[in-house]
């Protein structure tokens, strides 16, 4: 495949890993690269390793003051769209120095249109990875009508979590066909590599009855960098809701953790695998169940990551295939490898004339 040129929104614990997981990957070029406080561009490639080193431990995670003011107003707004401590200024997760996020960076340039000047440049941009937080469960489905108003064609993809999301994807999804945009959805690891393992364990099968998801994550290094995932991650426990966990301060997301000793555990979790793996035929959503555990003061899985799908033969055996993640790998190169993948897979389909909303399960075997 020719040279990929991408580009990135969110650099946050997701996007720098997806730009620096993309260096191990043939034939991609990060082009564009944009925070809620900068962009850095560059049509001949970003210095990633530069862009890396100036945003490390300097990731501009917080939004704007009062997330929770932050009213979708006009579809151009850039507006806050997450949760926690209000941070530009000082607040931003593990900020050192006076700048924090891509401003930081030698390539980065303030603005306050981060993704209205992506878009700007995107005629150039082949495909445009979205690692953007999703606390406001529109955000992404918005943005991704704003390069279709602006006639983008291309590919699209995000690594978002909630089944609720694809539905609002969906609605979209004429729009997104009639500007040539190809838009991958839930395709970083749960939903993504997982839903795909999922679609692929059940080709043995003619009826599947059940996909069992049960995760395990090891975040001691890397929490400062994925606070985001975490706050979204709360939202699922018993007693809290988006809106509570959105609403949270830092303080009391680490009271919470003191509680639970570090260790989350999740069940019956609003991950999109659902709903991906019944549009592409493989079963119910209500025949996928998602948990699993997090553990913030480990490197260590607290338990191993599985994919099982029951289902029976057609010559009559029941059985489970299941799938079975090395407890070495990280959520990060569960999440980016797959997503850089898929999004190849996404620019195969684009340069085809594909176009519309397609999941994980869409890009494997049929059923
Ligand atoms: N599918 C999976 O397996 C999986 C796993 C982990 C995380 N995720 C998802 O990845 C996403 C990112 O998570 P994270 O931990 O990197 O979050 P984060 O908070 O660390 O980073 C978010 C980034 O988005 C930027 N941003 C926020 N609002 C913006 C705006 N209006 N314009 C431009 N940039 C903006 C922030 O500045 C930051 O750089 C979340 O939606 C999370 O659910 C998915």
């Amino acid at each position: 495949m020719d040279d990929i040129h991408f580009a990135v929104l969110g650099t946050g614990g997701i996007g720098r890993r997806t730009l620096e997981v993309s260096q191990h990957k043939d034939g991609l070029t990060a082009v564009a690269a944009c925070d809620r406080n900068g962009v850095a561009l560059d049509h001949d490639g970003l210095d990633v390793d530069e862009l890396l080193a100036a945003t490390e431990g300097n990731i501009a995670s917080g939004p704007a003051e009062h997330a929770s003011d932050s009213t979708p107003a006009a579809p151009t707004d850039d507006y806050a769209s997450d949760g926690g401590a209000a941070a530009v200024e000082g607040g931003g997760v593990k900020q050192h120095g006076d700048q924090s996020g891509i401003v930081a960076s030698e390539q980065g340039e303030p603005t306050e249109t981060p993704i209205d000047d992506i878009i700007a440049e995107s005629d150039a941009i082949d495909a445009v990875l979205l690692a953007l937080p999703n606390l406001e469960h529109d955000f992404i489905p918005r943005v991704a009508e704003r390069f279709a108003e602006a006639d983008y064609e291309g590919v699209m993809i995000d690594v978002l979590k909630r089944s609720r999301v694809i539905g609002m994807l969906d609605d979209r999804e004429d729009l997104l066909k009639a500007s040539g945009i190809t838009f991958v959805c839930g395709a970083g690891a749960t939903p993504g590599f997982l839903t795909g393992a999922a679609a692929l364990a059940a080709q043995s099968f003619v009826e599947v009855e059940e996909v069992e998801i049960w995760w395990g994550v090891g975040l001691k290094s890397g929490y400062e960098d994925n606070r985001g995932t975490v706050r979204e991650d709360i939202a699922h426990l018993d007693g809290y809701d988006i809106e509570t966990a959105r609403e949270m301060s830092e303080a009391e997301i680490e009271a919470l953790i003191d509680e639970h000793d570090g260790v989350l555990e999740f069940h019956d979790m609003e991950h999109a695998d659902d709903v991906l793996l019944e549009r592409a035929g493989i079963c119910d959503a209500e025949d996928v169940h998602v948990g699993g555990v997090l553990d913030v003061r480990s490197d260590e899985k607290p338990t191993t990551t599985t994919v099982s799908v029951t289902g029976t033969t057609f010559d009559g055996e029941t059985g489970t295939n299941t799938f079975e993640l090395d407890d070495v790998t990280s959520m990060e190169a569960n999440v980016n490898g797959p997503a850089l993948g898929y999004l190849k897979a996404g620019v195969r389909n684009n340069r085809a004339g594909h176009y519309g909303v397609f999941g994980p399960a869409d890009l494997m075997p049929g059923f």
